[in-house]
């Protein structure tokens, strides 16, 4: 079976294509082609890098209305071509960020499961629009080809009514109003492989998975099932990010808008596109960029980072909270995965926890390993996560059910 993947992100779109056999390996296989669009390093448009057939290739994306185009063409053409014609692909999974209350899990598309996607375009504005794009341009190219929604809010549907409930009147809760969690593939993901990498049951674990990309987030997993996130009825609660502020007094919402008298357009653009690292720093949403920023000693700089990490580390201690402790501290994604010097002072700050980092090993590039001291009461592991081979399992079994 050829599944294709596509995981609209907020600042890239990544994608993948593997050939799946009867059986499914244990350990994630290497995609057949591999697809990597990013929105942040040029500074017009997009740098797409597509790897397969041993190869590596750049391509510099100028419109992001053909982006995708460029993108699929690469799969059936030149030097990364790996079909001869796109029609061999069975299924296409979409990450798809928001499900609202009514999806707890991975769905054929309909032209109803379209319209639900529509229709929570506004707690998502970053996300949904990207993966309608998605599944509008695979269903004008491959109409017949069946398409699957993996949502990001279903790993968290288990969050007790305590962390899951707002305290407005309950009115707004009964209208949708609720914490919905995101990055629920790659916090349900990284649980698994924490598993499996320590060789011992998810159900004897308590679990505070760390999603650092541009959008971050945590969640607090015990018996495998996620019990607290950050995130919360869109994503831009929780922790400061690379463009997004994360949780403020809801109050200055409505101060700026009287006292500057902003339209709501406005703060939203404000709080999602212009806050976070971009906005204190006032250099960069890049986590990259703003550590060489402070190395040239940037104070500006200093300042996004200390805030970041601030605000990470008491959120840490909200989720060892909804698990009454912690065994494993899980770093994943852009910035987990490769900033050592984020998991070396978020560490520093743990040690009332009994944590205790080892320094060579967070140093060595860590990936699926355990980099804490040897006795440390608390593990620390830094995974790659694979969301887009996590959303491929899902598309299959969907359509084989
Ligand atoms: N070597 C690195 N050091 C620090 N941060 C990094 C590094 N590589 C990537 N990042 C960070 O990872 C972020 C992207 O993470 P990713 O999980 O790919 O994001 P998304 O899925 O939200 O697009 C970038 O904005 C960048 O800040
Ligand atoms: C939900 C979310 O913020 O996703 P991403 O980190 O991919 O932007
Ligand atoms: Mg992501």
């Amino acid at each position: 079976m050829i599944i294709l993947v596509l995981n609209a992100g907020s600042s890239s779109q990544k994608s993948c294509l593997y050939s799946l056999g009867k059986s499914i390996p244990d350990t994630t296989p290497e995609p057949l082609w591999e697809a990597h669009l990013d929105w942040t390093v040029a500074q017009e448009g997009g740098i797409l890098t597509v790897k397969s057939n041993d190869l590596k290739q750049k391509i510099e994306v100028k419109e992001r209305e053909t982006a995708l185009k460029v993108l699929l063409n690469t799969l059936v053409t030149g030097d990364t071509k790996v079909l001869e014609n796109l029609n061999e692909i069975d299924v296409v999974g979409h990450r798809v960020v928001h499900g609202g209350s009514k999806y707890s899990q991975a769905i054929v598309i309909t032209q109803e499961v379209k319209q639900a996607i529509t229709d929570l375009i506004p707690l998502a504005p970053n996300h949904n629009p990207a993966h309608l794009e998605g599944i509008n341009i695979i269903e004008e190219i491959l109409p017949e080809i069946p398409q699957v929604a993996v949502f990001d809010t279903a790993f968290h549907t288990t969050i007790p009514d305590a962390a899951k409930i707002y305290p407005l009147p309950y009115e707004y809760y009964e209208k949708g109003i609720q914490r919905y969690g995101f990055h629920g593939t790659s916090h349900q993901y990284c649980a698994n492989r924490t598993a499996q990498i320590l060789q011992q049951p998810l159900e004897s674990l308590k679990i505070v998975t760390c999603h650092l990309g541009n959008g971050c987030s945590l969640a607090a997993i015990k018996n495998g099932i996620c019990v607290d996130t950050t995130m919360g009825f869109s994503p831009l609660e929780g922790l400061m990010m690379g463009t997004r502020c994360g949780s403020i007094d809801p109050q200055i919402l409505i101060y700026m808008m009287q006292k500057y008298e902003l339209d709501a357009g406005t703060v939203n653009k404000i709080l999602n596109k212009e806050s976070g690292l971009k906005g204190v720093s006032g250099i960069s949403a890049d986590m990259r960029t703003i550590t060489n920023a402070i190395a040239d000693g940037n104070t500006q700089a200093q300042l996004a980072f200390d805030i970041y990490l601030h605000r990470f580390k008491s959120s840490i201690g909200a989720m060892v909270a909804s698990l009454n402790g912690i065994d494993v501290l899980v770093f994943t994604a852009g910035v987990g995965e490769n900033s050592r010097i984020v998991r070396e002072k978020t560490c520093a700050g743990l040690t009332y926890l009994g944590l205790q980092l080892d320094l060579a090993k967070n140093n060595g590039d860590p990936v699926d390993t355990n980099i804490a001291a040897d006795d440390s009461p608390v593990k620390v592991l830094v995974i790659h996560t694979q969301e887009d081979w996590a959303i491929a399992l899902s598309a299959r079994s969907c359509i084989a059910d």
